[in-house]
C-alpha cells in the first residue's frame, strides 16, 4: 500500500512542472461524494469502488458537500481502513441551498449536481401543503434543477384535485402499498440525480426501499462507517438506482428556509410573473396589500394565472415565518 503522502510529496511522474504551490496531482481519479460525516466522505468512483476520504490541506476552507465530483489521491483502493484526500472539487452543476429557517439566512447547500428536485407529498396522512410545495419550486428554480411532484399514498385519497392543482408540474402518483405502480416513476427517476424532499411520514424512507431493494443494507453500512444512525443523519445520502440514476435522500428537515433567496431570485422561480412585475412601482413588495401592485391587474385581465400570483405571494409573506413549512 502506498503511503498516503506519496503521491503529493515524489509524484513518479510528471505532466507539468512542479511548483512549491501546485502539487502534481495528475493521476487524481474523479469520484463523487454520496455523504459527508464530520469531515469524513464516502465516495463512490465510476468502477463502484466505495473510497473513504478527507479533505486535503490545499483546498483549504472550501466546502465539500454531497453530490460534488471531486479529485482524489492516495489510497483509493477502498480497503477497509484506507483514506484516500480530496485534492479538488469540480465546477458544480447545479447547487440546491437551504437557509435553516427563514430568520437565518445563512445558507447552508444541501446537495451538488443534482438533476431534479422531487417533491413528496403525501395525499393523506399528512394532508398536502401548498406552502411547501412553493418553496420547494423556489429552491428548485435557484438551484437549476427540474421540479417535479410524487405524490403518494393513493391509496388513502383521490389525486385528481391535487393534481389540477400542480399543473403543470410533472406529478407522478404512487402507492407503495399496492404493487407494481411505482414504474412511472422509476422512469421520472431513471439514469438522472434526483433529490427526494418531503415531510417527515410522508413515505419517503418506503419509497426509498420500494425502489433501492438493498437500501436498508447500504444505509446500515453508512451506519458502521460513521457511527450514525440513518434518521439521526443530519446530511443527505446518495444511493445509486438499480435501473439506472440516483437518489439523494434527505433528512426531513424542519424547515426548508429561503432567507438566503433574494427577491429577484424568487421572481425568476415565477418566470411568468416576470414581465408584468416590471410594470410595478419601484420597490413594489408585491404583496397583496402593495396598492399599485402591477401583478393584480395582469391577473384581472388574464395575463398570469391567479393561482401562480397566490403561490407567489404566500411564498414572499411566509419568509419572515420560520414555522411555514
Ligand atoms: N397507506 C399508506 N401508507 C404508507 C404508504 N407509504 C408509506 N406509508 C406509511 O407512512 C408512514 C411513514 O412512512 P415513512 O416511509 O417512514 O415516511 P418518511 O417520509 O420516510 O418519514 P421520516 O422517516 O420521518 O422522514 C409509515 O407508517 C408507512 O408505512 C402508502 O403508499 N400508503
Ligand atoms: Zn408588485
Amino acid at each position: 500500500m502506498r503511503d498516503e503522502h506519496d503521491q503529493y510529496e515524489r509524484p513518479r511522474r510528471r505532466t507539468r512542472p512542479r511548483t512549491k504551490d501546485r502539487p502534481d496531482y495528475s493521476d487524481a481519479v474523479v469520484a463523487i461524494v454520496t455523504t459527508v460525516d464530520r469531515g469524513r466522505y464516502t465516495l463512490l468512483l465510476e468502477d463502484g469502488t466505495v473510497v473513504t476520504a478527507m479533505k486535503s490541506r490545499p483546498l483549504g476552507r472550501q466546502g465539500v458537500v454531497v453530490g460534488d465530483e471531486v479529485r482524489i489521491v492516495g489510497d483509493v483502493s477502498g480497503a477497509p481502513g484506507s483514506l484516500a484526500r480530496i485534492v479538488e472539487v469540480l465546477e458544480r452543476r447545479t447547487v440546491l441551498r437551504r437557509s435553516a429557517d427563514d430568520d437565518d439566512p445563512i445558507e447552508r447547500v444541501v446537495v451538488a449536481n443534482a438533476d431534479q428536485l422531487v417533491i413528496v407529498t403525501a395525499l393523506a396522512d399528512p394532508p398536502p401543503r401548498p406552502g411547501l410545495i412553493d418553496r420547494c419550486l423556489v429552491a428548485a428554480y435557484d438551484a437549476g434543477m427540474d421540479p417535479a411532484v410524487c405524490l403518494t399514498k393513493a391509496d388513502l385519497a383521490p389525486a385528481e384535485d391535487v393534481v389540477a392543482q400542480l399543473a403543470p408540474l410533472d406529478v407522478r402518483i404512487v402507492t407503495t402499498r399496492l404493487d407494481g405502480d411505482l414504474d412511472d416513476l422509476r422512469d421520472l427517476l431513471r439514469d438522472r440525480t434526483s433529490v427526494l424532499i418531503g415531510h417527515s411520514g410522508v413515505g419517503k424512507s418506503t419509497l426509498v426501499n420500494a425502489l433501492v431493494p438493498d437500501a436498508h443494507r447500504t444505509t446500515s453500512h453508512v451506519n458502521v462507517v460513521t457511527g450514525r444512525g440513518r434518521h439521526t443523519s443530519t446530511s443527505a445520502m446518495i444511493l445509486p438506482l438499480p435501473f439506472g440514476g440516483r437518489i439523494v435522500d434527505t433528512p426531513g428537515f424542519r424547515s426548508f428556509g429561503l432567507a438566503h433567496v433574494d427577491i429577484e431570485r424568487i421572481l425568476r422561480a415565477f418566470a411568468d410573473l416576470n414581465t408584468a412585475a416590471r410594470d410595478c412601482p419601484r420597490g413594489c413588495t408585491h404583496l397583496a396589500e402593495a396598492p399599485e401592485c402591477a401583478l393584480d391587474t395582469a391577473a384581472a385581465n388574464g395575463e398570469i394565472d391567479p393561482a401562480r400570483l397566490q403561490s407567489f405571494r404566500r411564498i414572499m409573506a411566509s419568509r419572515s415565518l420560520a414555522d411555514e413549512y
